[in-house]
Parts: C-alpha cells; structure tokens; sequence
C-alpha cells in the first residue's frame, strides 16, 4: 500500500440507538485498489460504505478521500459513484436516459454526453440495448446499466453494495470477472459490500473481514486464509469452514509443549487433513459418509471426543462409510488460537510437537 492512502476511515464510530453501527474503524484504501468489505449479516458493511459515501455522518472520527478531509461532506462534494443492489434504476426512462441521468444534471454538454455514454455501453457489453426500458432487461442487464452509470459518470471512486446478490450463482460469477475487468482498466478505487466469502476471495486486492461493527482481519485475500488473526477469520474464509478443537480432546504427545491447553484451540483447514490407518495419528475418526466432486472428494468425519470435520481429499477415495482410521496433519499446517479471546497464537518450531507429522500410508 502506498504511503499517502486514497481513502481513510480513522477512528470512525457510528452508532445507532437501537445498537449496531460501527466501532472505531480504521481502514486505509489504496488508489486504484479493489477492497472488499466482508462479513456476516448486521457486522456494518453497509453502514461503513454510506459513511464513505456521506449517507452517514460518523459520531467520531475522520474520513478522507484523496488527501481531503470530507467527514463533513455532503456525497456529491466527495468525487464519487454508487452502485446498488437494487440496481436503482429509473423504469421510466430508457437505458441511454438511465446511464447519462447524472451527468444531465451536471450539465454536462450532449456531445460529451454522447461521447462517455457510447463508451460505457461498450465497456459494459450492453451497445444495441440503448433504447431499451429496464422492465426489458435481464437482471444481469440491468447490474450493467447501473455499472454503465457508475463509469459515464467518472469518479475516480466508486462504491458497491452487494450489486450482484440479484443475480443467480452463474451471471454472479461472470458478471463479478467483468466488473474486476473494468476496474483494472479503468484504473478505479472500488469498495465492494458482500457477506459471501468467495466472491470477496475472487475479487480483492484487500479484504475488511467486519465483525460487530469492528475489524476482525484486514489484509490481502491469501493472508486471510493462510494466517488468519482471529479464529473467527480463520472459520469465516475458506469452504468448507476450518474445524476448530479444543486442545483438551487431543492426547497430549500431540499438543505443543508450551501448551496451557485448556486456553488453546486448534485449527484445521480440510486439505490440511490426512487419513492415516487406525492407530497411527492424534485422532481417532470414523468415516460418515463421502463426496466424490470430480477433482476431490470430501470425506465426512464423526471424531472421537471432538467436532465432526471435513477432510478435502485429492481425486477419488474409496474407503467406505464405518471405516475407522485416523487423523493427521503436517506440522506446518495447524493454527493454534486462543480459546478466550480468539486470537491467532504463534508458536515457534520447538514448541510444535514433531509427532504430529504424519506418516503417509494408504489405509
Ligand atoms: N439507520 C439505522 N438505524 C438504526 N440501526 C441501524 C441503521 N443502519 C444500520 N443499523 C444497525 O447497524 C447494524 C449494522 O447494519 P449494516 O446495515 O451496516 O450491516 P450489514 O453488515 O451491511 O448487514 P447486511 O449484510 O444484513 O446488509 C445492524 O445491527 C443494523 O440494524
């Protein structure tokens, strides 16, 4: 990230009376970045989006775009555009009308008018379509006409609030490739809303993982998922979900040796997960019932004296359901957590026991 950020949440605290809001945020957005602001239902995704955008003045705090000081910013003082769920579009008017509605108000001149709109139809694939009124459009039609507006009206930030929960999984997923297309190339800042952990994987250049209106996690998409700070980061990114265990079901040849055990929870993430014959690792399992996905197979495990878990096996498995066998994982591949307050433990080498290399065997 660049030492002067494009936009910067410092300190920011709104709150609500009937509780929720967000707490002390401070979030920093490179220029020309795509950040993704990720979280379960209620955590202030949105609530963070309309405080950059000006729909909402913070209690406390400080917002900047572009080195300016905006907190006291009406949205059209701050240079950017929006671009909803809801597509917000107008039914009345038709494509051509919708997309250069803004810059009618801004006065802007018919030949430059005509000159953005025919490059944002082409942008977003939708040339022959002008004419055309919403009700006449596919949902994934109508998200480009919104994005078309978003890029005629040339901010060089722009705001998106899960624009493409609308869409079924499919257009989702090309329609999410097209937008991150169009920002690389237009070198746009975007703030992505979403709850869904994939998208927000796919896309980001940095990701705002929210959790009750603070930061859980902030940081590049393979940091999340490799190094998470919290137990909840680590369970939130990644599917299947990572298992967590209490350290206190493991025997305790397994645990590292500095372990306060009753404090720490590990953390699994399926393709860590091997099976090994019975006997031979910390765990003992037996086998629920399998997934053959082509690629992978997903094995469900019921696990003695802990949760039940996943494990993500290349290719096809055949072992058969009742199988016993068990559990192992690379030394490098656990996350240690603290069981109180969440936070990621880093352990050093000589604290990881080396019995829990497994031994690879076919059972
Ligand atoms: N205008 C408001 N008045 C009162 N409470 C609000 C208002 N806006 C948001 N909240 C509360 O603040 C919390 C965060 O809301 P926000 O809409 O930012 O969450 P979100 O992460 O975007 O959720 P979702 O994914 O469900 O849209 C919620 O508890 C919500 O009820």
């Amino acid at each position: 990230m660049s030492a002067q950020p494009f936009v910067r949440l410092k300190n920011v605290t709104r709150t609500f009376d009937g509780g929720g809001g967000v707490d002390n945020l401070s979030i920093d957005i490179a220029k020309g970045s795509f950040t993704v602001l990720l979280g379960p239902s209620g955590c202030g995704k949105s609530t963070t989006l309309r405080l950059i955008a000006g729909l909402e003045t913070p209690d406390r705090g400080r917002i900047e775009i572009g080195g300016r000081d905006v907190t006291a910013a009406g949205p059209s003082e701050r240079g950017l555009s929006m671009v909803f769920q809801s597509y917000a579009l107008f039914p009345h008017l038709d494509v051509a009308e919708n997309v250069v509605f803004g810059l009618r108000v801004r006065g802007v001149a018919r030949k430059e008018r005509d000159k953005r709109l025919a490059e944002a139809l082409a942008l977003t694939g939708l040339e022959g379509l002008g004419d055309r009124k919403p009700g006449q459009l596919s949902g994934g039609q109508r998200q480009r006409v919104a994005l078309a507006r978003a890029i005629v009206a040339d901010h060089p930030l722009c705001l998106m609030d899960e624009p493409l929960s609308n869409l079924d999984a499919k257009l989702r997923h090309s329609v999410r490739q097209e937008i991150r297309a169009l920002q690389r190339r237009l070198g746009m800042t975007v703030v992505y809303v979403t709850h869904d952990q994939t998208e927000a994987m796919g896309m980001a250049d940095q990701i705002v993982l929210l959790q009750k209106g603070r930061v859980e996690h902030m940081g590049p998409p393979a940091e999340l998922y490799e190094q998470p700070a919290t137990a909840f980061t680590a369970s939130f990114i990644g599917s299947p979900a990572m298992t967590l265990i209490p350290a206190a079901a493991l025997p305790h040849q397994f645990l590292p040796s500095s372990a306060r055990v009753s404090e720490l929870q590990l953390g699994l993430r399926a393709e860590d997960i091997e099976l090994m014959p019975e006997g031979r690792g910390p765990l003992a399992a037996t086998i629920v019932s399998s997934e053959f996905l082509g690629a992978e197979t997903y094995v469900y495990l019921a696990v003695d004296g802990a949760p039940p878990l996943i494990a993500r096996l290349p290719g096809r498995d055949e072992r058969a359901a009742g199988q016993r066998v068990s559990l192992g994982w690379s030394p490098a591949s656990p996350h240690w957590f603290d069981r109180e307050s969440g936070k990621r433990i880093t352990l050093s080498s000589d604290q990881t026991s080396s019995e829990l290399v497994s031994q690879p065997a076919a059972v």
